[in-house]
């Protein structure tokens, strides 16, 4: 099926679900302040992502797409409005709560995988894990079985250092989704591989993602990849706006 084809048939999500959005973004402003300038980033947006369900955010360069994804995986506040998480509001929780829903229940995959170079790619996918309070042989089986599914069975013991740089990038896939989140997010997450190794990458990502039901937002200008994912969704005007 061509692109073309595929970006038609995809129905837009425009129908109300009765399910609980795995994250739920309401009126959320950011501004920059900048000497005297003042540069208003997101100006109000609405964006929910239901479990299951894989959405390509594609804006131009500068148009607050890292911003979006700051503010929705509990990096950054916003100046106003709520970011609910498996329909938990979390804007006025305290710090240490944002901390924990955020190491449980969101998951980060960057364009450079930032896996520690010491680490094995077992042990860098049973961190996470370990620092939510799971013991060391539960860790290291879930780990395994993450890694057997991104095809690196065989890697299980290499240091980043050992591995190219499509394995690398499934492992920080596989480190970000450890605890099982309600929504994992990547910026750009193959912007430093070459295409086909971004395609295996992005494959095994949506795959991944119909498997085990969490939501994904994934940062790219790639419009093939994008299209393969279920909805496509850009910034205009500080707001987002389904594409398709
Ligand atoms: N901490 C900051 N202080 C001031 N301005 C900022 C800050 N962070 C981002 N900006 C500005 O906000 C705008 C949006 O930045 P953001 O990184 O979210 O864009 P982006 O869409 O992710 O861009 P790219 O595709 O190039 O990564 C940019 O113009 C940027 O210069």
């Amino acid at each position: 099926m061509s692109d073309a084809e595929t970006m038609t048939e995809t129905a837009p999500e425009t129908a109300p679900r009765a399910e609980t959005a795995a994250l739920s973004l309401r009126a959320i402003e950011r501004q920059y302040v900048q000497g005297d300038s003042t540069l208003e980033i997101l100006r109000g947006v609405n964006f929910d992502v239901f479990p299951g369900q894989s959405v390509a955010l594609m804006a131009p360069s500068g148009t607050g797409k890292s911003t979006l994804l700051h503010v929705a995986g509990l990096l950054e506040h916003p100046d106003s409005g709520e970011v609910f998480v498996r329909g938990t509001a979390t804007a006025e929780l305290p710090d240490q709560e944002r901390t924990r829903i955020r190491r449980t229940q969101i998951g980060f995959v960057y364009q450079f995988h930032h896996l520690l170079p010491e680490f094995s790619a077992l042990e860098n996918v049973m961190m996470p894990q370990m620092i939510r309070g799971l013991g060391k042989g539960e860790a290291a089986k879930r780990a395994g079985e993450l890694l057997g599914y991104l095809g690196l069975g065989e890697r299980l013991t290499h240091r980043p250092s050992e591995l190219s740089g499509g394995e690398q990038q499934r492992v920080a896939i596989a480190r970000a989704v450890a605890n099982a989140p309600a929504v994992l997010l990547a910026d750009e997450p193959t912007g430093n591989l070459d295409p086909k190794t971004s395609d295996h990458v992005f494959e095994t990502l949506t795959q991944l993602v119909r498997a085990s039901g969490f939501a994904a937002v994934v940062a790219t200008h790639n419009m093939d990849l994008a299209a393969r994912m279920d909805r496509r969704v850009t910034l205009r005007d500080g707001q987002v706006v389904e594409l398709d």
